[in-house]
């Protein structure tokens, strides 16, 4: 029988990044490059089925104990089955958490996490030892917000695989990982409503990509696509990539501007960022530093960036072709453009598919400046 084919990524040590992903052949753009499913998954907002992460359509279902809910009965008796989220432990935590009061909504949600996270330890010791090896350090200092989270944690009983329970040095190693590690899950995009992230997921390969402000793969997930549960991710290429390549995905939108990237990459991941595309930024005196929020490349837009948007020869602009070519330019989407897969034939795709509001459209159809021509 023939050997299976090589998968075209794998881990590897990226010296002063510690691990990262990379090419292990050529790659073509638009191909998948990775498919997987979360090592734990938790929900971020009241609505979404538990288990599922689908707004149910009618009455929800809801435990009578923890009353977290499920959008059918399907999903409830799979949630309650013995490698999964909602097992006699979790309930008993959930319940606890209402009792307890936590006033900050990011705060409730770390609270999910670390539910979820000891919960692993009891339905898939190997998993949890995987969540465990992943990124993120215990903090020598640990913030108030910690403190509360672990004095919650720690007054639930342990579950089964941790019966020593959890020191204030693993809720907060566990915080740490979930920070650098964990991938939002969002609502669908609408041009009317800033979106919202409704769960998120800790996934056992992808949290090996490492950051880049110009990627050469993005992400895209299906959560209301399908029938079921559709927490899995997909990565593809934005556009070819030689073997030996390291494979990046960008932490947030790439249209967002040098300083609050950097910040970000700081606060949350605790590095600097000398990509090429920062190496350029960090001379532009034009870069707005109090910019807090995810205004992108518009904010930019006074004097020359007009200039640099359009793809001339800016010398001081010489990733303008990724802008006008891959990142989308539907009003506040700030997604990422990645061709659709080859054909069965090989036969590449010219169709470019946003991996936020997921609209799809040909090459062709877009001009010079990155608009579309219609
Ligand atoms: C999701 S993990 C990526 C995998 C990680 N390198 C590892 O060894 O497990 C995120 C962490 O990787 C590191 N990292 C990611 N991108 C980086 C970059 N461009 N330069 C330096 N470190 C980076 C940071 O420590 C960050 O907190």
């Amino acid at each position: 029988m023939a050997d299976p084919p090589k998968p075209p990524v794998e881990v590897a040590e990226i010296p002063g990044r510690g691990r990262g992903i990379i090419a292990t052949r050529d790659i073509k753009a638009g191909e998948v490059l990775l498919r997987d499913s979360p090592i734990l998954s938790y929900t971020a907002a009241s609505a979404p089925c538990y288990y599922c992460f689908r707004i149910p359509a009618t009455a929800a279902i809801t435990c009578s104990s923890c009353w977290i809910s499920f959008c059918s009965i399907g999903c409830a008796s799979l949630a309650a089955s013995s490698s999964s989220s909602h097992t006699p432990w979790s309930c008993r935590a959930l319940a606890h958490l209402r009792t307890f009061t936590i006033a900050d909504t990011d705060i409730l949600f770390q609270a999910n996490f670390l539910i979820a996270a000891l919960n692993l330890a009891a339905v898939s010791s190997p998993s949890f030892l995987r969540l465990m090896s992943l990124q993120g350090l215990p903090s020598e200092n640990p913030s108030p917000e910690t403190l509360n989270l672990h004095s919650f944690i720690s007054s639930v009983p342990p579950p089964k695989g941790l019966e020593c329970g959890v020191s204030l040095e693993m809720t907060s190693a566990l915080l740490a990982k979930d920070k650098q590690n964990a991938f939002g899950l969002m609502e669908p995009f609408r041009e009317d409503k800033e979106r919202s992230v409704r769960g998120y997921g800790i996934y056992p390969t992808a949290s090996f990509f490492n950051h880049d402000c110009l990627p050469n793969a993005c992400r895209f997930d299906y959560l209301d696509g399908l029938d079921g549960k559709n927490t899995d991710i997909i990565i593809r290429a934005i556009h070819d990539i030689p073997q030996g390549r390291e494979v990046c995905l960008s932490y947030f939108p790439v249209n967002w501007v040098y300083a609050d990237r950097q910040r970000r990459l700081s606060e949350d991941y605790g590095f600097v960022c000398k990509c090429d595309r920062c190496e350029v930024e960090k001379n532009w005196k034009d870069d707005d530093d109090d910019a807090g929020e995810e205004e992108g490349m518009e904010e930019e837009d006074g004097d020359d960036s007009d200039e640099r948007m359009d793809g001339s020869d800016d010398g001081d602009f010489p990733h303008a072709y990724f802008f006008v070519r891959y990142l989308c330019d539907r009003e506040n989407c700030g997604g990422t453009l990645a061709p659709l897969p080859a054909s069965p034939d090989g036969m590449p795709s010219d169709v470019m598919e946003c991996n936020v509001c997921g609209r799809l459209r040909k090459e062709e159809d877009l001009d010079g400046d990155g608009a579309e021509d219609n």
